[in-house]
């Protein structure tokens, strides 16, 4: 069965026109060939739902929250398909569980381990289109459980890989871009990008794409498209073979970050281990782990209040932001790192290289100076056209 996977993001379902225009495009494709669309939640839905628990509760029982979450993408998918249905395609909406998605592991970041093919399939067959709602799953008791912010992404691509589909993921920007259009005017669109260089584009902040997602789409070998919701352009196909360029693909950035400073006495190793052990037991992610008067790592500003709660005595130092390069090959080249340093020197923007890998080197900046540090790195690498500053790197 030649079967596509569409997931639209709640950025292109935010107004009734989108969600109808949304199903006119699916139309059009149900017409070619059998269709599954994932949903997320309409707009800022997500967003609203969770300052609904937390002006309710100080501390909402999590597995109460992924079901409050979760209605954000049910109410997408049954919007969806009444427009479909109205414009005479036949239709059905599924919850995550549904359409067969079990995840393992807690409430707010499931990680999904089986799809049964089976639900959607018996749609499928008989000419319909399925509508999924993303970003939820059944989890270990059999409750709903969420995939993690932006997590719809993955359950696009573990649809597509348990049906053997292709998957294209319409989005409100045309594919991926060398920087975040919306702090850099029209950077260059990526026609083409390898898996590992867009999972690490993700994790450093490319919200565009899930990481989770890149990742599982890697390792099953699939290829998969990011394009405009509206269907204009060919926008960017991430595979998992092709090889990655060396030297600096993209700039991305993460906004809200707070930087976790723990004093306490022992070797670096000792704190770092009962640090990071803690952190963990509470699932926050960890980034960037320095040592200097004491263990310094970012977090999200979403988790601070958790992560004191967790470790009395740590302090944080707010308004940090990150900026990296991502690439290939970058360690290989250690001129790379000193050039974005001069590139923050001559813009007067204090910045400190906190983590650098061959992929990925991330740099803390002060949150107000964000944007000017985006764009001195995507000058500084030429992705702006003007090679000059790397000739000599
Ligand atoms: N390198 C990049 N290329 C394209 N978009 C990017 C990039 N980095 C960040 N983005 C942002 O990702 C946004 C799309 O992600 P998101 O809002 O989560 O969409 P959706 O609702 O479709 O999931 C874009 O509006 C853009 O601002
Ligand atoms: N609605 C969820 C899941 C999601 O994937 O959203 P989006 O595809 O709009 O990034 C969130 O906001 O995190």
């Amino acid at each position: 069965m030649d079967i596509t996977v569409q997931k639209y993001g709640g950025s292109s379902l935010a107004t009734d026109e989108q969600v109808l225009a949304v199903a006119r495009q699916v139309a059009r494709a149900h017409g070619t060939g059998a269709v599954i669309v994932v949903v997320s939640a309409r707009g800022d839905a997500t967003d609203r739902l969770v300052a609904a628990a937390s002006s309710i509760s100080a501390a909402p029982d999590l597995a109460e929250v992924d079901k409050l979450l979760a209605t954000g993408e049910n109410a997408a998918a049954a919007l969806l398909t009444i427009a479909l249905r109205s414009v005479g395609v036949p239709a059905v909406s599924m919850t995550g569980p549904q359409a067969g998605l079990h995840a393992t592991g807690r409430p707010g970041s499931g990680v999904v381990d089986r799809v049964d093919v089976t639900p959607v399939r018996d749609w499928l067959v008989r000419d319909h289109v399925v509508v999924v709602a993303g970003f939820q799953a059944a989890g270990p008791d059999g409750a709903i459980i969420t995939l993690g912010r932006g997590g719809s992404d993955t359950s696009a691509i573990a649809l597509a890989i348990a049906h053997g589909a292709r998957c294209e993921i319409y989005t409100d920007v045309d594919g991926i871009r060398q920087a975040d259009p919306r702090v850099i005017p029209a950077p260059p669109l990526l026609p083409s990008l390898d898996a590992h260089t867009m999972a690490e584009m993700a994790y450093s902040g490319a919200r565009v794409m899930h990481s989770r997602a890149v990742e599982l789409a890697a390792a099953h070998g699939i290829d998969f498209t990011v394009r405009h919701s509206s269907g204009r352009g060919d926008g960017t196909t991430i595979t998992g073979d092709l090889e990655a360029r060396v030297g600096v693909t993209a700039i991305t950035h993460v906004s809200d970050v707070a930087q976790l400073v723990v004093r306490a006495g022992g070797s670096f190793l000792e704190i770092a281990a009962d640090v990071l052990d803690v952190l963990a037991e509470s699932a926050i992610p960890v980034d960037s782990v320095t040592w200097r008067d004491g263990l310094s790592c970012c977090i999200p500003e979403s988790s601070a209040v958790d992560a004191l709660a967790a470790l009395p005595g740590a302090w944080l130092r707010r308004s940090v932001a990150t900026v990296s390069l991502v690439g290939a090959g970058l360690l290989s080249r250690p001129g790379l790192t000193a050039l974005a340093l001069r590139a923050f020197l001559d813009t007067g923007i204090d910045a400190e290289c906190v983590s650098c890998t061959q992929v990925r080197t991330t740099f803390l900046v002060d949150r107000a100076t964000l944007p000017d540090a985006v764009a001195a790195l995507y000058k500084q690498f030429g992705l702006d056209g003007d090679l000059s500053a790397l000739a000599t790197a």
